[in-house]
């Protein structure tokens, strides 16, 4: 980009890649190459000059932009760190909060409603993307709750019903030592009942063998024997309780995650035993196994994507909720387990949901009604904004991150301000700082792990540099393939000029930037009433969509009536997935280029949405696109100017590429049409559009264009 240059005054203009292409040869419709000729029609100059200045203009102001917000060295080239470290030399030296949510960064408003819903025993329903910190908050909603009520679960073979089990609560720490206690008193009985038999049997023999009556002692030895054998048999009277919950020495509420649970694990279960029949199998209590609703009572239970749960799994939790005690019975029809069912088990947990918006379409509408009367629901952020505050609470998340993984080193403060750079750069947008924060830490421990592998004792800023390399995203490895694939097969060639051909961006999963060649090609109507929008593949409902848009303003401006034509728009090799509004920009581009018969720019790409005054507006994912832009060789990019803020483009392609913001069509036309007095011509008329645009942002190029009323 030479954002420095540029700030320094050395800017490359684009008058410089400025192309031209002989008015006379527009009619051909096959490629042509750009030149670097100066030769302008003397009619144009005037004007084109002016257009140029101000596209230096806009250049200077892109790149200054991104220098400010994407660099950590100044204009001077020193490096300015991203927080003042003070005393502190790498993250070894950050203190870390004791308690877990304390550790949560960047959710202070839902820290708030934690804390408020702790107090209270509420439920809570935490909606957000991936590993922005929703189930860190359950659990430091847990720690919140006081350990001093918990109460350990015992569950009783039942005399009068054994179908039946009874259970008992005490407080925590007192079910174990019943359990020991009854465990012992069984042991000794079957002790002392041993010793007796022995006894018994030595003095059967001692006296047969006194009296010679052997026949008599040995019958006596074989009774007593039996006798030994048949009161071991019906253990169920003498048998103890079994411990359900145990939450001995417990510092804090349990926190259970019931995460995909089944409804046996979630909801407790009684096992299948075969040997049931005629009282000689396990007991039933024996076989009475707790929930995960029963181990987090008086605790926290977490479900993540509550909504893929089945229906009738929820109406139980709902009732477990409501009831706050479940009995436990066998899950399965067909198990002898379904004949027991013990007496109602405690459930009093709070329920912290969660998940992605889309999870709320599978929740029970109960539930919801619920979480909603009982509690609060809370939307997450996935990005906090860019304070100084905000970079210090980052640097605290890399020393908690390299303290709960215990095998990379902690970071140096070089280390600590590429990683908050990073930081930035995820969050695709200016002043702020993702909270993905899974994903960052992701990067953290690769960093970490090549740092140990190299023998450092601190990881370095370059270490995390280098090992962006190797963390890279299924999305951004496809995507690295398929420019390299496409240019093998000169899918794209970033050379010359071409009509009807643009290099359009798009972005496959979070941020991984794609080149994405559109073609279009217009002919006249074979229907005599109208023309037809022929549109291929998944994005051809865009296409379409983009070409009706984009009619009524060429009709305008240009007077040419489109509906003369048959319109076909190509997206050249394009991934299913690829999301397809930013290309709106890109395909009115290749039509006018097609219709026009002027070629575009092959070394030019671009992205935006178009709007059907023809405004150019915002799209998602700016910085991905003109990283893979630069890595595919294209010069200069063009994106919204709305866009421009989100800007924060990796060091090593500044020097690459060349960043033009607009806010027109016209504007787009003017950036990526080559030729001279017939690009000029259709460029001063689209100028018109752009004029409203023109008055809300002063600094454009569209400056000193009076709109032609003649058109
Ligand atoms: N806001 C945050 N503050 C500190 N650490 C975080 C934060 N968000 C995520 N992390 C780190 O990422 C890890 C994963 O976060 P967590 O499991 O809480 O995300 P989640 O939102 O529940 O994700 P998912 O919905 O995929 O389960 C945490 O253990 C922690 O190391």
């Amino acid at each position: 980009m030479g954002s420095k240059d540029n700030v320094n005054g050395e800017h490359d203009t684009i008058i410089d890649n400025d192309v031209n292409i002989d008015n006379n040869n527009n009619n051909n419709k096959e490629s042509n190459e750009i030149n670097n000729s100066e030769k302008e029609d003397n009619i144009e100059t005037n004007e084109t000059n002016e257009v140029n200045k101000n596209k230096e203009d806009t250049v200077i102001e892109s790149n200054k932009n991104t220098q400010d917000e994407g660099s950590l060295g100044d204009v001077e080239g020193n490096i300015k760190p991203m927080i003042d470290y003070g005393k502190i030399k790498g993250s070894q030296d950050v203190e870390i909060p004791q308690l877990l949510i304390d550790q949560v960064i960047g959710h202070e408003d839902a820290i708030e409603t934690i804390k408020k819903a702790a107090k209270q025993r509420r439920n809570v329903l935490l909606i957000g993307e991936p590993g922005v910190g929703k189930s860190m908050l359950a659990k430091g909603m847990a720690e919140m709750l006081p350990p001093e009520v918990l109460q350990d679960i015992l569950v009783y073979p039942n005399p009068e019903d054994t179908n039946n089990p009874i259970i008992r609560l005490v407080p925590s720490g007192e079910g174990k030592k019943i359990l020991k206690s009854s465990k012992s008193t069984v042991s000794n009985y079957d002790e002392w009942k041993t010793i007796i038999i022995l006894f018994l049997m030595v003095g059967a023999v001692l006296v047969g063998f006194y009296f010679k009556r052997f026949w008599e002692t040995a019958i006596i030895i074989l009774l007593l024997f039996l006798v030994a054998a048949l009161t071991k048999l019906p253990r169920n009277a003498s048998v103890g309780p079994k411990l359900l919950v145990n939450n001995a020495d417990k510092r804090f509420a349990p926190f259970i995650d019931a995460t995909g649970a089944h409804a046996g694990a979630l909801l407790g279960d009684v096992r299948h035993d075969p040997y049931q029949s005629g009282g000689l199998g396990t007991p039933a209590h024996e076989r009475v196994e707790p929930g995960m609703i029963h181990k987090s009572n008086k605790g926290v239970l977490y479900i993540d994507e509550i909504g893929t749960m089945n229906m009738k799994t929820q109406q139980e939790l709902l009732s477990a909720m409501q009831e706050k005690h479940y009995s436990i019975t066998g899950q399965s029809e067909t198990s002898s387990g379904a004949m027991v069912r013990s007496q109602p088990v405690p459930c009093d947990f709070v329920l912290v949901a969660s998940g992605n918006i889309q999870v709320l379409e599978g929740m029970h509408i109960a539930m919801r009604s619920r979480i909603r009367g009982y509690g609060y629901e809370v939307f997450m952020k996935d990005y906090m904004e860019d304070t100084k505050e905000n970079r210090e609470k980052l640097v605290q998340f890399v020393a908690q991150e390299v303290k709960n993984d215990g095998r990379i080193p902690h970071f140096s403060s070089s280390a600590l301000d590429e990683i908050i750079m990073e930081a930035k750069r995820r969050s695709g947008k200016k002043d702020a700082l993702t909270l993905r924060l899974r994903e960052l830490g992701g990067l953290i421990r690769a960093a970490g792990d090549f740092a140990k592998e190299q023998g450092a004792d601190l990881v370095t800023a370059e270490h995390v540099v280098e090992s962006k390399k190797f963390s890279r995203t299924l999305e951004q490895q496809i995507a690295d393939r398929s420019i390299i694939q496409r240019k093998e097969y000169s899918v794209y060639n970033p050379k010359g000029g071409k009509i009807g051909i643009v290099n359009g961006l798009a972005v496959i999963g979070d941020r991984s930037g794609l080149i994405s060649p559109i073609a279009a090609e217009a002919a006249p109507a074979q229907s005599t009433h109208e023309g037809k929008i022929i549109a291929t593949g998944k994005l051809g409902e865009i296409a379409r969509e983009s070409v009706q848009n984009v009619s009524a303003l060429i009709k305008k401006h240009t007077g040419t009536d489109i509906s003369h034509y048959d319109i076909h728009v190509q997206f050249l090799q394009t991934y299913d997935g690829v999301e397809g509004d930013s290309a709106s920009v890109s395909i009115a581009a290749a039509v006018i280029s097609a219709i026009e018969e002027i070629p575009i720019d092959q070394t030019v790409a671009l992205t935006g949405s178009l709007s059907v005054r023809g405004d150019v507006m915002p799209i998602g994912g700016a910085t991905a696109k003109i990283e893979a832009a630069a890595e595919a060789g294209i010069k200069k990019v063009i994106i919204p100017r709305s866009n421009l803020k989100d800007v924060m483009i990796e060091k090593k392609y500044e020097e690459q590429i060349e960043i033009i913001p607009v806010d027109s069509l016209s504007e787009v036309l003017d950036n990526i049409l080559v030729g001279g007095s017939r690009k000029n011509n259709l460029v001063k008329k689209m100028k018109a559009i752009g004029t409203a645009v023109a008055e809300k942002v002063p600094n454009t190029s569209i400056k000193g264009n009076i709109p032609n009323k003649s058109n």
